[in-house]
């Protein structure tokens, strides 16, 4: 199943429970939290979390840009916190983490940077619920899609396949309605989308396109 994700990230953060109502058609919403260590950029923490989980009924997909979600992370596993996802590169033991949240509730999740490679992930698949693959480096809304990603969705939903596991395989960064078709013929399901939701006037609309451009077209061979 398809799932559109917008993320609040270039919402207004003055008006936004204005802006997560726009969103109501979506699957979900995506908060990126950032410290300014992981990543080059600040944006907000738990109290904002908490508060967003107090006024959506949206699933929350929290994506953890931070350094030790080892020791953070469990936290965010809260009432309407769907899934927690943490980057690979920042945690110590991600197997022990994932196991974690799955036992407070939340559906575990991991994400791997442009440079990281799946070899670690394929091994401990079954571990996670989700694999985030970051088809631009974290950091920022706005930036271009990364095609040369796609085959790390290939292996991961190959991988999926072959153990008969229940996977979900999300992209973020630069998806748009030109570029979501390339993802979910890769063997993503889930679609983040910041700008191309909330850069545009009716963030309704735009999301209502991207589940259109996520429909198989006639005569295609995607999923
Ligand atoms: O994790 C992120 C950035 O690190 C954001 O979720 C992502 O970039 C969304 O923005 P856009 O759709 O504009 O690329
Ligand atoms: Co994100």
């Amino acid at each position: 199943m398809v799932r559109i994700h917008p993320s609040i990230l270039s919402a207004d953060f003055v008006n936004l429970e204005r802006d997560l109502e726009r969103i109501a058609s979506a699957d979900g919403v995506h908060l990126d939290v950032m410290d300014a260590h992981f990543v080059p950029n600040l944006t907000f923490g738990l109290p904002m979390v908490q508060r967003i989980a107090e006024v959506t009924s949206l699933p929350i997909d929290v994506h953890l840009m931070i350094d030790d979600p080892d020791t953070w992370a469990l936290q965010y596993a809260i009432d309407g916190v769907d899934s927690v996802t943490f980057h690979a590169e920042a945690t110590r033991d991600a197997v022990a983490l994932a196991r974690e949240l799955r036992a407070r509730g939340a559906r575990a999740a991991i994400a791997l940077k442009p440079g990281t490679a799946v070899d670690d992930v394929l091994e401990h698949l079954r571990e996670f619920d989700m694999v985030l693959v970051m088809t631009v480096e974290p950091g920022f809304g706005g930036q271009s899609f990364m095609p040369e990603m796609m085959p790390k969705l290939q292996e991961l939903r190959g991988r999926a396949d072959e153990l008969g596991i229940e996977l979900a395989l999300q992209v973020d960064g630069g998806i748009t309605a030109d570029t979501l078709p390339i993802a979910a013929a890769a063997g993503a399901d889930v679609f983040v989308a910041g700008s191309a939701v909330y850069g545009h006037a009716d963030p309704a609309e735009r999301t209502h396109a991207l589940r259109l451009a996520a429909a198989p077209q006639p005569g295609s061979l995607d999923r």
